[in-house]
């Protein structure tokens, strides 16, 4: 018997998502070709789940004890881990500084190399390692793969990559540009060049992937050339619980004038910003609520998050020149109707034309929202973070 099935682990700062795929059977998309949006019925995933509110009341204690419920879940459908159809493990490694910009087999030194760059993603690299320590302890003799976040950035032309800082203490301290969420950038961008009838060569993408964590890129004929997150996934948009761009001295005047210390003003901006800094609550849901309500905060936090979303498709259609496709994507960018609008409405004279009607229907394929007339076509592509994960884990792997 040939082992043909994936397992994914895609950890995030306090979520645990996996899917179960076996890759000899018909999945929509492929690794380079065209790609069609994905839906509940493909034969080729056989397990999905998630484990919410990691480390937060009312949700298991730690990544470990997310792992093995995880495990215990894939047990009890008889297709757990010591399943000998399976071919590998890819796991969803957020930081790969400038070392790793391929999918990599997995060995004790690779995991070192990734241990070694916790300092660059805190909130998400300990997660991964120990989805990856946990899983060889499992099954030592399967092949584990790490897919990294910053690959797809890694071909950032050095304009867009480098920070206008002394050049010697940048390259000694590898303080650059990474850009994260690559694989949802990839697969969004190649699926939204397919939605359009084109090969992603022929297509400039806007891709807005807004989840908890959030990022915008524009990628060219399938290629990335700028993104909004940098050093750290903390750059950029707004987010649920991160400020984005913020001018750097707000750290050293409130390190010299409130007297934080770096590790509280690291927890300021990364767990206690963006919209739940400015009203309480991270979930877009439950804003929504709140602004039907006139909540003044909730109304704020939005408009926040959507200034800023606009300043960066209007960056990146000058980053780009030509924009054929603005692509919504993750949470809140493919639930959200009312953050796309706001985001885009009266934009006609960069061509974008969003149609409030289209934009307003809920669904769960990759659609076009833009008006038959815009020139910049405008689409919710639902991301699948896990599916490309294990195409590129199981094209190092396959027989
Ligand atoms: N129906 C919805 N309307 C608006 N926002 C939503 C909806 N469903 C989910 N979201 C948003 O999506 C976010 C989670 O997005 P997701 O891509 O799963 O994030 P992550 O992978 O970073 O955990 C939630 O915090 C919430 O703000
Ligand atoms: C890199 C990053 O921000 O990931 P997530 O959105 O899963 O937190
Ligand atoms: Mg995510």
């Amino acid at each position: 018997m040939t082992a043909t099935r994936v397992l994914v682990l895609n950890s995030g700062s306090s979520s645990l998502k996996y899917q179960l795929l076996d890759m000899a059977r018909p999945s929509p998309t492929t690794l380079t070709g065209a790609a069609t949006p994905r839906s509940d019925t493909d034969s080729s995933r056989l397990a999905s789940g998630i484990v919410e509110r990691i480390g937060e009341a009312g949700g298991v204690a730690d990544h470990s004890a997310a792992l093995k419920q995880v495990a215990d879940e894939l047990s009890s459908q008889s297709l757990g881990l010591d399943s000998p159809e399976l071919a590998a493990v890819g796991h969803r490694v957020v930081h790969g500084g400038t070392r790793f910009t391929e999918p990599t087999l997995i060995t004790d030194e690779v995991v070192s190399e990734i241990e070694k760059l916790v300092p660059l993603a805190p909130l998400h690299n300990p997660a991964n390692v120990t989805g990856i320590k946990v899983a060889r302890e499992l099954r030592p003799d399967l092949p584990q793969v790490a897919v990294f976040d910053t690959a797809f950035h890694s071909g950032m032309p050095e304009a867009a990559a480098r920070y206008a800082i002394d050049r010697a203490t940048a390259d000694r301290y590898g303080v650059r540009r990474y850009g994260f969420h690559g694989t949802s950038h990839a697969y969004v961008s190649r699926a939204t060049a397919a939605l359009l009838g084109k090969e992603p060569s022929e297509v400039n993408v806007i891709v807005l992937h807004l989840g908890n964590g959030a990022s915008a890129s524009a990628v060219r004929g399938g290629v990335c050339v700028d993104t909004s997150m940098g050093l750290t996934p903390l750059e950029g948009l707004v987010m649920g619980t991160r400020s984005g761009d913020i001018d750097p001295a707000v750290v050293f005047h409130l390190a010299r004038v409130a007297g934080l210390g770096v590790d509280d003003i690291d927890d300021l901006l990364n767990k206690r910003s963006g919209l739940v800094g400015l009203c309480g609550d991270n979930d877009m849901r439950e804003i929504g609520r709140r602004i039907a309500e006139d909540d003044a905060d909730a109304q704020l936090a939005f408009d926040v998050y959507v200034h800023r979303l606009r300043k960066y498709v209007g960056a990146y259609s000058a980053v780009l020149g030509r924009v054929d496709a603005i692509a919504f994507t993750a949470g809140v960018g493919e639930n959200s109707a009312a953050v796309r609008e706001a985001a885009l409405i009266g934009l006609e004279p960069l061509g974008i034309e969003i149609d409030a009607v289209r934009n307003a229907v809920r669904g769960s394929a990759a659609r076009l929202v833009s008006t038959r007339t815009s020139r910049v076509a405008v689409a919710v592509v639902p991301t699948d973070e896990e599916l490309e994960i294990a195409q590129q884990a199981y094209s190092l792997v396959r027989p």
